[in-house]
């Protein structure tokens, strides 16, 4: 094989790099609207490719996004459209887009990157690892939901997606700040990923609708996408998205759910694993999760960045020692400090540093990712074998101070 050069994907040559990765992808040349969608997505993306001469053989795309953490937001490449041609697979070409991925992480300042899988084998070895998980739950629509909680009876109101963005964007990013792991969306990204006219996946569901709660004029306390279709024996309601400023909203809009007529099933996938539905559903017969799955992968490219880069739950003071095969750069020992200084009340912030102290826990980048945005905690992790506490203490301490109050969850699919 001739040497590969790992180098921009011009905008000249988009079309080459989109049907490399409908080869890659075994999907059939998509509808012409889709390819438009698939194009401007790719130009608003950072691209690797990998040539073997002229010939385009590897695709990689970044998304510049900007991801809740724990108390605040940092850059991070949100990486997607990874195609490498059937001729070329299981030579590094992949190795080699992630490493040049890496060196614009660097030099663009993003000390995260993060994915989602087709594949739950192939990114560990990179660096990444699932750091936040989602229930799919169903809803049965046969019958009135049953709720333990009065619901909020300000009206509903069908609104066209042209307008959500301008209507529901705040309810969002008040929702996003509460939790980790989620992406800040613009207009472009509404348009694109949210309220895009076909589904991503199922041609056969309906166009997204858009429901609202709260009085006309006013913001809406409460908002729901989804949409309708694809059912063997009767439609399914598929929930993309409920977002709701109390309990009482939430109950409102999950009722209105499950009250569509000729609708038998309500399917929510993507609920975060503290959902208030599943506490204040009466009926955990009526409301079942369906499926557990690992979300958004992520990978701390610049690791004292990023630990630096979220606020804290509780003071600590700890020397984590950091393995990290693929950035050795990024490896070493840490002494992440948190002082009692506080931002009103949304963590405490940190201080990050080298250091040749003992070290107090020794694990690897991709350990650090899981509990990162507080998903997993640590000591589940020392006892899987994955992480050493050396100090005895020292994984109760680091998972206090990591956790949050809400689960970080990821609500966008890229
Ligand atoms: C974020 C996203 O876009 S997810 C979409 C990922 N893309 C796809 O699934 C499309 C179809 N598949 C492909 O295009 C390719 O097979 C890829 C991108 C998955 C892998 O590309 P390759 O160039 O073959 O990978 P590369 O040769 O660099 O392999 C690196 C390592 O990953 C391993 N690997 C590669 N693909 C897989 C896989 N599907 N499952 C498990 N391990 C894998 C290789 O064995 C190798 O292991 P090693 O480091 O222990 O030697």
């Amino acid at each position: 094989m001739t040497a590969l050069d790992y180098r921009s994907i011009p905008d000249t040559e988009l079309e080459r790099a989109l049907d490399l990765h409908y080869l890659v992808f075994l999907d059939k040349e998509p509808d012409g609207d889709t390819r438009k969608l698939h194009r401007e997505i790719l130009e608003h993306c950072d691209r690797i490719g990998a040539y073997e001469g002229d010939d385009l053989v590897g695709l990689l795309a970044a998304h510049p996004l900007s991801l809740s953490v724990p108390g605040g937001e940092l850059p991070c490449a949100g990486v997607t459209f990874v195609s490498v041609a059937p001729t070329h697979r299981r030579r590094g070409v992949l190795s080699g887009m992630i490493a040049e991925l890496y060196r614009r992480c660097a030099g663009a300042g993003q000390p995260l990157a993060a994915l989602w899988v087709s594949e739950a084998g192939i990114y560990g070895r990179f660096g990444f690892e699932p750091a936040t998980r989602s229930y799919t739950v169903e809803i049965d629509a046969e019958q009135p939901l049953r709720l333990r909680i009065d619901p909020d009876e300000r009206p509903l109101r069908l609104v066209p997606p042209a307008d959500a963005p301008a209507l529901i964007g705040a309810r969002h990013a008040a929702a996003r700040a509460g939790r980790g792991g989620r992406v800040a969306r613009d207009d472009f990204w509404w348009r694109t990923h949210i309220l895009r006219e076909e589904d991503d996946g199922d041609d056969d569901l309906t166009p997204v609708r858009v429901v609202t709660l709260g009085e006309r004029g006013a913001e809406p306390a409460g908002y729901v996408c989804y949409r309708t279709g694809g059912g063997e024996d009767g439609s399914v309601v598929h929930v993309g998205e409920l977002e709701a400023e109390s309990p009482a909203v939430a109950a409102a809009l999950w009722r209105y759910l499950a009250s569509i007529d000729l609708a038998r099933k309500v399917r929510a996938w993507g609920r975060p694993l503290d959902d208030p539905l599943l506490r204040f559903a009466a009926d955990r017969d009526q409301v079942e999760i369906v499926q557990e799955f690992p979300a958004l992968w992520l990978r701390l490219v610049d690791v004292p960045a990023a630990l630096a880069g979220r606020l804290w739950s509780e003071p600590v003071d700890l020397v984590l020692e950091v393995t990290d095969d693929r950035l050795p750069a990024n490896a070493g020992r840490y002494r992440l400090t948190v002082g009692p200084g506080g931002h009103g009340g949304g963590g405490h912030p940190a201080e990050v540093v080298p250091s040749d102290d003992a070290p107090d826990l020794t694990l690897d980048v991709r350990e650090l990712a899981a509990g990162y945005l507080g998903d997993i905690g640590v000591r589940e992790l020392v006892r899987a074998g994955l992480v050493t506490e050396h100090t005895p203490g020292a994984a109760e301490r680091f998972e206090r101070a990591a956790r949050t109050e809400l689960l970080p969850h990821t609500t966008d699919e890229f």
